[in-house]
């Protein structure tokens, strides 16, 4: 079994272009005969350029960088939603990811219906989830409104929710994108316990932020990317200085 709960090996992920390019059919076609009918290859971007990364298994890892650094990219390359130009991911363990929030919920279905699907979504039976109503509805403080379709829910009450069952269900690795702030004060509390007891339960937490205390105060190993490059790797301290100097 390995120590890493994550192994990134030169990892590229490049985007096509979609150019802006208001001519006419005709105009088109007429291109398209004089270049000998060969399509023009459309332009790309870089956004992760040849990095390389592991994250160990029971630790808290931070990404930082400034906007459109790359940041969402990575974890969605991570989790699988997308796939590398070139490169390798190695991941071990059960992995849940909040990227966008509620992304995979139905507003016309009901909030235990959600839970349902969100869970079979992330790799459970059935038999597994309809034990865990109860704590998910709990934690999220929807008990009250279990069997109200979503549409009828505040985005709050969304957010909430989406938290609860990614974190609820007993994940190996847990995969933040800025969400540390969800909901009101009180559940912003609550969440942060959760994730310290998932912390203290030895799981694998993985998140992006733009807060330098955050990082410093619950990630063991952080990394800065800026223009699809690692500018800084490992400990959260030296990383957060070279953001905040990047930033400034
Ligand atoms: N599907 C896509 N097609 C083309 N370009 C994309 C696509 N997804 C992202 N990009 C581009 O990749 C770059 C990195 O985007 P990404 O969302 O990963 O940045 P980020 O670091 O998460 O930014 P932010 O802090 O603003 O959320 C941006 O220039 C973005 O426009």
């Amino acid at each position: 079994m390995s120590i890493y709960a994550v192994d990134v090996i030169h990892l590229t992920k490049r985007f096509k272009v979609v150019e802006y390019n208001p001519t006419s059919i005709k105009t088109k076609f007429v291109s398209f005969i004089k270049s000998g009918f060969k399509r023009k290859k459309r332009p790309t971007i870089t956004v992760l350029d040849d990095i390389s990364f592991s994250i160990k298994k029971s630790t808290t890892f931070g990404i930082m960088g400034r906007n459109g650094a790359g940041k969402s990219t990575l974890l969605k390359l991570i989790c699988g939603i997308i796939t590398p130009t070139s490169g390798t991911i190695i991941r071990d363990g059960k992995i849940v990811p909040l990227l966008e929030l509620g992304a995979g919920f139905h507003p016309e279905l009901t909030a235990k219906e959600n839970i349902l699907i969100n869970g079979l979504m992330l790799g459970l039976s059935k038999k597994e989830i309809e034990p865990k109503y109860d704590e998910i509805l709990d934690f999220a403080e929807l008990s009250h409104v279990a069997d109200e379709p979503l549409r009828t829910f505040s985005s709050g009450m969304y957010i909430r929710l989406a938290f609860s069952v990614a974190i609820n269900i007993n994940p190996d690795i847990v995969i933040l994108d800025e969400i540390m702030g969800v909901g009101d004060q009180s559940f912003q509390k609550k969440s942060s316990k959760k994730i310290l007891e998932f912390q203290q339960k030895g799981k694998t937490l993985i998140i992006v932020s733009h807060e330098p205390t955050l990082v410093e105060k619950i990630c063991d190993q952080a990394m800065l990317i800026e223009k699809g490059k690692i500018v800084e790797l490992g400990n959260p301290s030296n990383v957060t200085k070279a953001y905040i100097a990047m930033s400034s």
